[in-house]
């Protein structure tokens, strides 16, 4: 079967296709500023054919105006043109924009594609950046070229005939031009982003990089990336840069023999010096755009290789936003032979794991270290797609749901707490714009951090910033609870909620999942520690990937330890 081919993705095709009322227009605008591009050649036939012969320099003046209307109005048609394709460039992003944004989202999944820089992000903002430059408009003057020959050819079939070979050399030179820098060009692209990527990670990672000292090799490292990419860009750019100035040369050498080749049709009688001139600036022009585009070739490739990039990516990653909505479902969890594989690995953490929870019930996910309870929660919220198998929530398969409202289905406390800049009631409300404060606080109370909260400087107020140390690591799982627990969620997912929980903590967490299995709602909770187990009906044990238990609490308890273990159903242990 034949492949469609990526670079036709129809997404693509449609976010320009959209434009395409702004296209003819600058079409169009192009049409007249080509034309209008005549008004020196005709300006100076008039000069040779009327105003010498006649001596009058009112007919001088007459034209001299015309002339200036004309490039006044070229001027400004040229100018609208540009306006209309940075326009153009600023709707295809702006169309794209929330579909790149969740490809990245989605791509850095996979911890490989976390430390790159987004590349979907980076080819939208080169896409546009290309659709904002002036080449574009030389792109739509390079039909016109054979206008100018054409005219060219009129006057002589010589002089047409340089015309063609003059188009023919320079854009040769183009060709070697974009024959010899393409592989160059695109390696020092690929290392600037690698040694963009570097910065980033010794920049997210500067306390570690700093307190073990290791920020003279995490620098050599830098600077030999960005020395191999300034060589390749240096090497690109010498031979751009040599094709160019040659392609100048060549230009006005051309204008030159133009000029030469009139003179001598001068001479042989039957040509009139005016069309010689007129043939040299016609000359000028139709080569014009061809050199434009020369110079700038390297953004045509990087524009090129982003709109491949998006294709691929296009074509490879679904729009999510498609899926049919569904209503609300019921609070329950199934999980049928779900195999999960970490995004870019190989090897399943879990082994067909089976098991159900219903509306108002507690599960306990215990195990060993390395056991899989955080793979479970990241593949019940989606974080990590099931491989094999299904997990269904309230009967559909989780995938059915947007990413966004599975999330407002599902409240999720990940193992290390990740609070955003901003402030402690955006963070609870997950940013919500419209979110009810009433609701925050409802959120807070259930999560018994609402006293704490109070205790901050500003309150809900407070502004936490990036890689902030304001809260002990026992205040972050409490106001990720809140955050878990805002937005009525159908099923609670915590993972080791009790991590950095003192006394009180974990009376308030037991308290919270003991209202949530009143509200309606299932909770599971991964956990290594016994107190997590009180408020919970059911116990699944999981080991190396794989269920070794499931079912009633005291049932699967007393049959891995032989003991009911009172103490924790009480909630004494921890
Ligand atoms: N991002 C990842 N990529 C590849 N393998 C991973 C990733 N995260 C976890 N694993 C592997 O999956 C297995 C289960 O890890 P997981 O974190 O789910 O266990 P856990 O039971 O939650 O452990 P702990 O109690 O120590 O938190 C481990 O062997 C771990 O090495």
């Amino acid at each position: 079967m034949l492949k469609k081919k990526p670079n036709n993705n129809k997404e693509l095709l449609t976010a320009i296709g959209v434009s395409y009322r702004a296209l003819g227009g600058v079409a169009v605008f192009s049409a007249v500023v080509n034309i209008l591009a005549l008004t020196g050649t005709l300006f100076m036939l008039q000069v040779y054919d009327r105003v010498i012969p006649s001596h009058s320099g009112a007919t001088l003046l007459a034209l001299f105006a015309l002339v200036v209307l004309l490039y006044l109005l070229m001027g400004i048609l040229d100018n609208a043109r540009s306006r209309v394709l940075a326009r153009i460039g600023a709707r295809f992003q702006d169309r794209l924009d929330e579909r790149v944004f969740r490809i990245v989202l989605k791509q850095s999944r996979l911890p490989s594609e976390r430390q790159k820089p987004a590349v979907a992000l980076n080819s939208l903002g080169t896409i546009q950046g290309f659709l904002a430059s002036p080449l574009p408009g030389a792109i739509f003057d390079l039909p016109w070229v054979p206008f100018f020959l054409t005219i060219m050819f009129a006057f002589s079939i010589w002089l047409g005939l340089l015309g063609i070979a003059g188009a023919i050399i320079v854009a040769a030179l183009a060709v070697a031009n974009q024959w010899l820098t393409k592989r160059k060009n695109a390696d020092a692209y690929r290392i600037r982003l690698e040694a963009d990527a570097e910065t980033e990670r010794t920049r997210k990672q500067i306390e570690t990089v700093l307190g073990l000292g290791m920020v003279g090799p995490f620098l050599t490292r830098w600077k030999g990336l960005r020395a191999t990419s300034l060589d390749a860009n240096l090497a690109t750019s010498d031979i751009s840069g040599r094709l160019t100035s040659a392609s100048k040369a060549v230009r006005q050498l051309l204008q030159s023999a133009a000029l030469g080749l009139g003179a001598v049709l001068v001479l042989a009688g039957d040509f009139h010096a005016g069309a010689m001139i007129a043939c040299s600036i016609l000359l000028g022009r139709a080569l014009a755009p061809i050199e434009q585009v020369i110079g700038q070739w390297g953004l045509i490739q990087r524009a090129w290789e982003a709109w491949k990039n998006l294709s691929v990516l296009f074509e490879t990653i679904e729009d999510e936003t498609q899926h049919m909505p569904l209503p609300r479902p019921e609070a329950r969890i199934d999980v049928e032979a779900a195999s999960v594989v970490p995004p870019g690995e190989r090897k399943p953490v879990l082994h067909a794991i089976t098991f159900s929870i219903t509306p108002g019930k507690a599960l306990a996910v215990i195990g060993p270290c390395a056991a899989g309870k955080s793979s479970l929660a990241r593949a019940l919220t989606g974080v990590w797609p099931a491989a094999a198998g299904i997990i269904r929530l309230g009967g559909a398969d989780i995938n059915e749901y947007p990413p966004d409202t599975l999330g407002r289905y599902l409240g999720y406390l990940p193992q290390t707490v990740t609070l955003f800049p901003g402030t402690v009631a955006q963070n609870i409300a997950r940013f919500d714009e419209n979110a009810d404060p009433a609701a925050i606080v409802r959120a807070a109370q259930k999560a018994e951090a609402h006293k704490m909260i109070l205790n901050l400087p500003m309150g809900y107020d407070t502004v936490l910033t990036e890689g902030e140390s304001l809260l002990s690591g026992g205040q972050r799982q409490r106001l990720g609870l809140a955050r878990a627990l805002y937005g009525d969620p159908l099923v609670l997912v915590l993972d080791e909620p009790n991590a950095s929980l003192d006394d009180d903590g974990l009376r308030a967490l037991n308290g919270a999942i003991a209202e949530a299995k009143t509200d309606g709602r299932a909770v599971i909770i991964m956990s290594h520690r016994p107190s997590a187990l009180a408020e919970c009906d059911e116990v699944l044990v999981l080991e190396k990937g794989q269920v070794r238990a499931f079912g009633p609490r005291d049932e699967v308890l007393s049959r891995i330890t032989g003991t009911q273990m009172p103490n924790v159903v009480a909630g004494g242990a921890k």
